[in-house]
């Protein structure tokens, strides 16, 4: 098993969500009613556009016998009244020839403008559902994350929403096309000759069966396909995120032949789809060479024998020859439908995969009564939380209660893994806790909305993360509206001004992908000036010094001091000397708080704080009784 393959498939949430049971009907649904006036547009002119390609033929068929065969002696025209169809042959003639120009040029406008207005139609609604796929990845809980590869995401974003772009554009036309086409051709020809039309027709419930086994086969293959490219991407994506661990590793080629069998899945997901549709298409093109076959044979027998089998109505020439056009267009038109099917059934897994993403559960930012968190003094408390990781086995945090007054400073110290990072994720509600409580100034945070909690919280993580652009604008990122001058002054306090002035371009120097081009300790430090910038009443650093030198976090920790002092600060740190001033510490082990108090009482206490500091001062290098991996 490989790391994509334990996430189980996005496409699965539309079922279970009670989504529309097709769920392209459900983007029609959601999606025509904000662009119902071109949609009509769009429909109508391609209706207008194929009842028009009926019309020559029928024409060519009315002059043949008016002009040529002589077997009618007048010239009548479905629809068009017979006091405009001039008397005389040759004012007939010049009648329908002008007929003729006037259904090619009524022809060539609707094609324009059925083409322009379906292709508006399309970009709007992929517009509309692009941002609503993007709207609800940003909103997804980050236990969705843990579950669902990136690459599966942005397959979701990219592959299966261009494969709806071609239903809207090709799969959705072409189904009011034969739609109109199969209508209004049974409409003319029963209207001209019903007894043709019967036997051209006997092949027609062959071909529907045909399509309807195929369309039955070839559903679960395209989903297989489906969820293999989405897999197939994920490891690509993986790779390219970790090309420097492959690098340092020499991992190459263990990628590589991950990246192989996940490419032969994909091509034999494939394989198994081109089967039937091989055997499909080339099935429909014998049963559309037959049945044309048919027509000929039997329409020409008609006219020049009379009528076969049980039929009584006779045929003449010129109608056998519309026929022709009709029959063939007929017989073209049903085998359409295994295309329409096929992009169909296609679209239809996109569709499932996209709504999946839409339509996945959050439990966080979807509460419906939440209130915004108004202004905060910055009064933390925890009481008896407990907290297990979505797919993990035990609980991280057990049982973890404790108190921060307004403007604490609190620190956070402990083993690696005692749950120290996880306790003040929940307070910013990145997840929510199984039991117990935390309320910010007597208010449970899981009332109140994610972004006004968020607004009040500043965050600074372990792993400093900027974007790709200018130095500025990532500091600005908190405060986009910033002045030059606060922007300036929050990289002074985060020790970040004296590296920037020094980079090639300054504030606007270019940071690379992720920050590529920034050595860690510079990354931390303006991941912390954007944290300052904010002003937050409530700061969390969780080990937001850990990549700098021991100079520059003091030098850090001095300009922190006045933020600190005026604000309730949680700070994770296992240099315990960026802690020590600390109001209040709390030692985590095992995912409880297992001491308490300040440096004086902790060390006077002898428990693990105690050791842990001795460790640090270097007055011992033992470790301690309870952190010894074999015990004592
Ligand atoms: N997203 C996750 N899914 C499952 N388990 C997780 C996840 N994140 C952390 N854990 C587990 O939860 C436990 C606590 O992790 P946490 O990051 O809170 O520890 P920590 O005390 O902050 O450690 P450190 O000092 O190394 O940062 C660890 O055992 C870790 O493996």
């Amino acid at each position: 098993m490989t790391r994509e393959d334990r996430h189980p498939g996005i496409g699965t949430v539309h079922e279970e969500e009670g989504g529309v049971s097709d769920p392209l009907l459900d983007l029609l649904r959601r999606y025509v009613p904000g662009n119902v006036g071109v949609f009509c547009i769009a429909v109508w002119t391609t209706i207008l556009h194929q009842l028009l390609t009926l019309v020559p033929p029928y024409l060519l068929g009315e002059t043949l016998d008016a002009f040529f065969t002589q077997q009618r002696t007048s010239l009548s025209l479905v629809l068009v009244p017979q006091t405009w169809i001039p008397t005389g042959t040759r004012g007939q003639f010049v009648f329908i020839a002008g007929l003729f120009v006037a259904t090619a040029l009524a022809t060539a406008i609707t094609q324009a403008v059925q083409f322009v207005t379906f292709r508006w139609f399309q970009q709007s609604v992929l517009h509309d559902l692009r941002t609503n796929a993007f709207d609800a990845t940003q909103r997804l809980d980050m236990a969705f994350f843990e579950t669902e590869a990136t690459g599966n995401v942005m397959s979701v974003l990219n592959n299966d929403v261009n494969q709806l772009r071609d239903f809207l554009l090709g799969g959705l036309r072409q189904f009011v096309e034969s739609t109109t086409l199969l209508l209004g051709l049974l409409g003319f020809m029963i209207g001209l000759h019903w007894q043709l039309t019967v036997f051209s027709m006997s092949f027609l419930p062959l071909m529907l069966g045909l399509v309807y086994a195929y369309q039955q086969a070839i559903e679960p293959r395209y989903d297989d396909r489906r969820s293999a490219v989405g897999n197939l991407n994920a490891h690509v994506q993986n790779a390219i995120d970790g090309i420097e661990t492959i690098k340092t590793f020499s991992t190459e080629h263990r990628e590589r032949s991950e990246l192989q069998t996940h490419s032969r899945t994909f091509w034999q997901a494939d394989w198994r789809a081109a089967k039937v549709s091989g055997f499909f298409y080339s099935t429909r093109r014998l049963l559309t060479e037959v049945m044309s076959i048919a027509i000929v044979v039997v329409g020409g027998w008609w006219v020049l024998f009379g009528p076969p089998l049980a039929f009584s109505a006779p045929l003449t020439a010129g109608l056998f020859v519309t026929f022709l056009f009709y029959g063939r267009r007929l017989v073209k038109e049903s085998s359409q439908i295994g295309d329409l099917v096929d992009t169909y059934t296609d679209a239809r897994a996109s569709a499932k995969r996209v709504f999946g993403l839409i339509q996945y559960p959050t439990k966080i930012t979807k509460s419906a009564d939440a209130e915004p968190l108004r202004s905060v003094d910055g009064h933390v408390e925890y009481d008896d939380v407990s907290f297990t990781y979505p797919n993990a086995d035990s609980a991280t945090l057990k049982d973890v209660s404790f108190e921060a007054q307004p403007g604490e400073f609190v620190g956070l110290v402990g083993p690696t893994g005692a749950g120290k990072s996880t306790a003040l994720k929940l307070l910013l509600r990145l997840y929510d806790t199984d039991d117990g409580t935390i309320t910010i100034d007597g208010t449970d945070v899981s009332t109140t909305t994610v972004a006004s909690l968020r607004e009040a919280v500043g965050y600074v993580s372990q792993d400093p993360f900027l974007f790709g652009g200018t130095v500025r604008e990532n500091i600005a990122y908190s405060a986009p509206d910033a002045s030059e001058e606060r922007v300036i002054d929050a990289a002074k306090r985060a020790n970040a001004h004296g590296f920037i002035r020094t980079l090639p371009d300054g504030y606007d120097t270019d940071v690379g992908e992720r920050g590529v081009k920034l050595s860690g300790g510079q990354r931390q430090r303006i991941t912390i000036a954007r944290a300052i910038l904010k002003e937050p009443p409530i700061l969390i650093l969780d080990e937001a010094t850990s990549h700098v030198d021991t100079q520059t976090e003091l030098l850090i920790q001095e300009s922190l001091r006045d933020l600190v002092a005026t604000r309730t600060t949680f700070v994770i740190a296992h240099q315990l000397s960026t802690i020590r001033e600390a109001d209040q510490l709390l030692v985590f082990r095992d995912g409880r708080i297992v001491e308490s108090g300040d440096h004086e009482a902790l060390v006077e206490q002898d428990g693990l704080y105690a050791s842990l500091w001795r460790i640090h001062t270097g007055e011992t290098a033992e470790l301690p009784d309870q952190l010894h991996p074999h015990g004592r």
